[in-house]
């Protein structure tokens, strides 16, 4: 039999030393176990073999990965596991080309004798790793097969673990990113709006304007962060107490929510505002900045790598002895994931069940900000 692994959804740094830790935790335990790498996600299952996946792979293909970002085989999003809502005209097309989707998924699967797939992803990966798993049972019912997660996504919103690979990461690029960002608009007494990656959920907004000291946030879960009278407020108390400069830190989620023109409206209002200009002696000077896809590039921090290496040296534990080193077994698919330094099983169902797994006005870290962050009432 073989393990296969993908990575699957917004590549994460980290994904590399995740496969190459899998990789050599499972030759380690059996030097004759076959592994597979399936290419660009979900995409290389139901491709012709030969060219979408890597066969029977040896160490030479995991050497000198674990520094590079990005994946080296590739991730990728796969358009043909989402249906629309039902009711929608195009709903029973779509769900037969699910269908033949899933059922060359299988068949390749069965055919490449792999029972445990190991997928390096978010929680719409583990949605979409899960359709497959149940595809597969369904063809194919007297093969065992296994699903098995292991988290990684900048945005840190998985169920099931306190870290996802590639987080760190990005958390680092953002802080960095504000931190270049200080030296101009410094010179210049601007205050600048930075749109940070986050559609659904707020963390990495979140906490590099925490790192970063930023003077504002403002996250798609928490509506009274978008009020930009709340921002020109605090802002207004930042001037009348000679700050030079504010960051203004946004998850793009925020867009979605609140509206595509937030930022300009934002920059608008600010600009305009007579009680800013009249303490300042002009009006505001706001600039408008994003970090994309930069927050995502780049070489994977010792942490990343780090966790990366535990998540997976857990996936081969799951695969080969059917639970973590030294803990019971654990039936179907799981996803692998970090409480502290400790690896933690959690099931696939589970984590989907909950994820994402967003900012509340409770957590710990939105609390955090508010203390930290300028606000109209501060009275110092
Ligand atoms: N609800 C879903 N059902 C089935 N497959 C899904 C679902 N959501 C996502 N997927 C599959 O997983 C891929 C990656 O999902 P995406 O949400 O983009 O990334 P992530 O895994 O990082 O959350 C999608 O392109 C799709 O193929
Ligand atoms: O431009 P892309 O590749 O579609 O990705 C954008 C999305 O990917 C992310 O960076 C990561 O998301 P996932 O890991 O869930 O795919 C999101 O923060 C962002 O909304």
């Amino acid at each position: 039999m073989s393990i296969g692994i993908l990575t699957s959804g917004g590549d994460a740094p980290g994904m590399n030393a995740a496969v190459r830790a899998a990789f050599r935790c499972l030759k380690m335990r059996d030097p004759d176990c076959e592994i597979v790498f399936f290419r660009d996600g979900f995409r290389g299952l139901a491709r012709r073999l030969d060219s979408s996946s890597d066969r029977n792979v040896d160490r030479r293909a995991v050497r000198d990965i674990i520094h590079r970002g990005g994946t080296f085989i590739g991730t990728g999003r796969v358009p043909e596991l989402l249906l629309p809502p039902e009711g929608h005209a195009s709903y029973a097309e779509r769900v037969a080309a699910r269908d033949d989707f899933l059922k060359v998924a299988a068949i390749n699967l069965y055919q490449m004798r792999v029972d445990n797939l190991i997928v390096i992803g978010g929680d719409g990966s583990f949605r979409g790793a899960r359709i497959i798993g149940e595809a597969f049972r369904q063809h194919f019912p007297r093969r065992p097969f296994r699903v098995i997660g292991i988290p990684g996504t900048i945005d840190n919103d998985l169920h099931g673990t306190e870290y996802s690979i590639g987080y760190d990461t990005a958390l680092n690029n953002v802080v960095d990113a504000i931190r270049k960002l200080r030296d101009t608009i410094e010179s210049h007494r601007r205050a600048i709006i930075l749109e940070v990656m986050g559609n659904t959920s707020g963390w990495l907004a979140l906490q590099s304007a925490i790192a970063g000291g930023a003077a504002v946030v403002a996250i798609p879960e928490v509506e009274e962060t978008w009020d930009h009278d709340r921002i020109v407020r605090s802002l207004d108390a930042g001037v009348r107490r000679d700050y030079r400069y504010f960051i203004i830190v946004v998850a793009e989620g925020v867009r979605r929510r609140a509206g595509e023109d937030w930022c300009e409206g934002l920059k608008h209002k600010l600009e305009s505002d007579r009680a800013i200009e009249s303490h300042l002696g002009h009006p505001m000077e706001v600039r408008i900045n994003s970090v994309g896809h930069i927050a995502r590039g780049g070489s994977p921090t010792a942490l990343d790598n780090t966790l990366a290496g535990l998540l997976g040296s857990g996936a081969a534990d799951v695969a080969q002895i059917g639970g973590l080193d030294g803990q019971p077994a654990a039936e179907g698919d799981v996803m692998v994931g970090c409480r502290g330094p400790r690896t933690i099983l959690t099931s696939l169902d589970e984590v989907i069940d909950c994820s994402p797994r967003l900012v509340t006005r409770d957590s710990e870290l939105y609390q955090l900000s508010q203390r930290l962050m300028l606000s109209a009432e501060q009275p110092f």
